[in-house]
């Protein structure tokens, strides 16, 4: 090989010429020496013969050699030959992987690239997501959906997303009043997003899970989706909740949830454990022919209203065929409960009503205020005579005294034992009165001499405990003054002076600015909440109002939680004082 100084080599090739001219060569080389033997061993002579046959055996010898060194060359280009053949396929390979490799990187190159625009529209989107103004929020929310959708692996992440959004509202009270809440566009178009990819046609995604734990969904509405798991603990359901027809996978969640309006299951299917513990469901709870897989949980749950199981189906039973424990917890109260059929299970509990775990009663001794909160013509006058004609029936006039507020009038007459100490029909006569009360109760606070002993046994003062019961307390708000204002300062202190609060008044305005009943409140007073708009908020803890029947209501205390109550009915015939029959609405 020869090279002209360049990079390309140069083979030197045997030429045609060549060939046939060696080929000659041989040729008369051949001829030659065959005539030579002739003429030199022809004689025939027994010499010449055995030289002739030397001469061949010599011959054959140079030929045989001759074979073998052509076989051996031969062997040498098969060799050759099968050598090129494997560093061609050796070649081959090599170019193949070369291909390979040139093909993964152009891949990485791709996927970085792709990795880098949607990290880029991501980041992009949660900055808008994040600003002050509402259409810049809204272009993000639309296009993380966007990213969404074409980006398989980044659902998920978009989906929690979406759910962090809409758990930093939790402020139900706030959601009731929508018009507040301009804010309230996008967390809808956030939900509308969720549900559109939850639902099984063409832009769904599957296998999503749900984190909407604490969140106040305002007209929350996953009905016929499909998502694999999903929390909703503590959330709060403004207004009506639909999960109509909707499947859930696996683990689902509603502990401590609280619907304010219905709440849509019906035919819903949960494949897995499905929680209710301790939910609240202050309107009807749909859950006709909803098919439960995974053992639900409803222990502590309220149901306010009616609550529909036709047809629903808990672990392959049909509800009509489960144990009465089970569907008793889950179906409503009584809608009327007299009086005389509710039987105080401790000699000083006052009762009011029943609830699912027996007798509903007051024990003052434990808590000693009250209030209620209920709508118009619900049951508040009712209440209150049940509450008397209960104090009345559990202690006597030396233990008990009660001032009665009833600027209506509804009470006239009603309590005529010697246990009502005053009744006050009118602003002026109460203020009057309240300054007297203040002054008694003064008397009665620990002086600094008092023991820690007196004070366990409550004994550096004598008489009777003093019950200032109030129908229709929102009335006793005189000129901007709030009557019992003078009494806010024993709230903390009412075990102590034998002061008892119980405060009847209407949902409306409720939620706040009321001085008193915000001073009840902050001692975890117990109550009841019935029949009310629920644009007023909740009202006691996390209990709101909402359409109840008459004399129905949700009761929160320390000790029990939240349960739903029906009130005991006393008709005004029927007086504190005696207990001869009773007369129905
Ligand atoms: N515990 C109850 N059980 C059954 N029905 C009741 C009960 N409480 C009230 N009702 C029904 O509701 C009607 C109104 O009751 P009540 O007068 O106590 O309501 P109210 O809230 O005091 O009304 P208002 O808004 O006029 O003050 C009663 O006449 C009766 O029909």
């Amino acid at each position: 090989m020869v090279t002209d100084g360049g990079d390309t080599p140069h083979y030197k090739v045997l030429s045609i010429r060549m060939i046939w001219a060696a080929t000659g060569v041989v040729v008369v080389v051949g001829v030659a020496v065959a005539v030579w033997l002739l003429l030199a061993f022809g004689g025939g002579d027994a010499q010449q013969r055995n030289q002739l046959e030397a001469i061949r055996t010599a011959g054959t010898i140079v030929i045989g050699t001759g074979g073998a060194v052509a076989l051996l060359l031969a062997a040498r280009r098969q060799r050759t030959a099968e050598i090129a053949l494997k560093q061609k396929d050796l070649d081959q390979l090599a170019v193949t992987r070369t291909h390979e490799l040139q093909e993964r990187v152009a891949e990485d190159v791709r996927l970085n690239a792709t990795e880098r625009r949607v990290t880029e529209l991501y980041t992009r989107a949660v900055d808008q997501l994040g600003s002050d103004k509402l259409p810049v929020q809204l272009g993000g929310l639309y296009a993380l959906e966007r990213l969404g959708q074409g980006n398989v692996d980044q659902r998920q992440t978009i989906v929690n997303v979406l759910c962090a959004y809409l758990r930093m509202f939790t402020d139900a009270a706030a959601d009731v009043d929508t018009a507040r809440q301009p804010q309230q566009r996008v967390r809808e178009a956030a939900g509308a997003i969720l549900a559109t990819h939850l639902r099984e046609d063409r832009a769904f995604w599957p296998d999503i899970d749900l984190d909407l734990s604490g969140a106040s969904l305002l007209g929350f509405d996953l009905a016929n989706c499909r998502v694999r798991s999903a929390t909703f603990r503590a959330a709060t359901f403004v207004d009506d909740a639909r999960f109509a027809r909707t499947v859930f996978a696996g683990d689902v969640t509603f502990e401590a949830a609280t619907f304010t309006g219905a709440a849509g299951f019906g035919a819903t299917r949960f494949d897995g454990p499905a929680v209710f513990e301790s939910a609240m469901f202050s309107a009807d709870a749909v859950f006709t022919a909803a098919r439960f897989a995974g053992g639900p949980r409803f222990d502590g749950a309220t149901f306010a209203a009616t609550a529909g199981f036709d047809e629903a189906v808990f672990d392959a039973v049909p509800f009509a065929e489960l144990p009465p424990d089970t569907v008793k917890a889950l179906t409503s109260l009584p809608t009327h409960v007299a009086y005389a059929d509710i039987a105080a299970s401790r000699e000083k509990l006052v009762p009011i009503g029943v609830s699912d775990g027996g007798t509903a009663g007051l024990d003052f001794a434990v808590d000693p205020h009250f209030v209620a909160f209920m709508g118009p013509k619900s049951g508040k006058t009712t209440l209150v005579r049940t509450i008397l004609r209960g104090i009345v029936d559990r202690y006597t006039d030396k233990e008990a005294v009660i001032l009665l507020v009833d600027f209506r009038r509804g009470l006239r007459g009603y309590l005529d034992t010697k246990h009502l100490l005053a009744y006050a029909v009118r602003a002026e006569q109460l203020k009057d009165m309240l300054v007297d009360v203040r002054n008694s109760l003064r008397k009665r606070l620990p002086g600094p001499h008092v023991t820690a002993e007196q004070l366990k046994n409550r004994t550096w003062w004598k008489g009777p405990d003093l019950f200032i019961v109030v129908d229709d307390h929102e009335l006793t708000r005189h000129r901007g003054e709030d009557l019992l204002e003078p009494l806010r300062e024993f709230v903390p202190q009412a075990k102590d002076v034998g002061l008892h609060l119980v405060l009847v008044r209407s949902t409306e305005g409720a939620a706040a600015g009321d001085t008193v009943v915000e001073a009840l409140r902050d001692v975890s007073t117990p109550g009841l909440v019935g029949n009310g708009d629920l644009r007023e908020g909740p009202l006691l803890g996390e209990v709101w109002p909402s359409a109840l029947m008459p004399g129905r209501a949700v009761a929160l205390d320390r000790l029990s939680g939240r349960r739903l109550v029906q009130v005991a009915w006393t008709g005004p015939a029927e007086k504190a004082s005696d207990d001869q029959g009773t007369t129905s609405p």
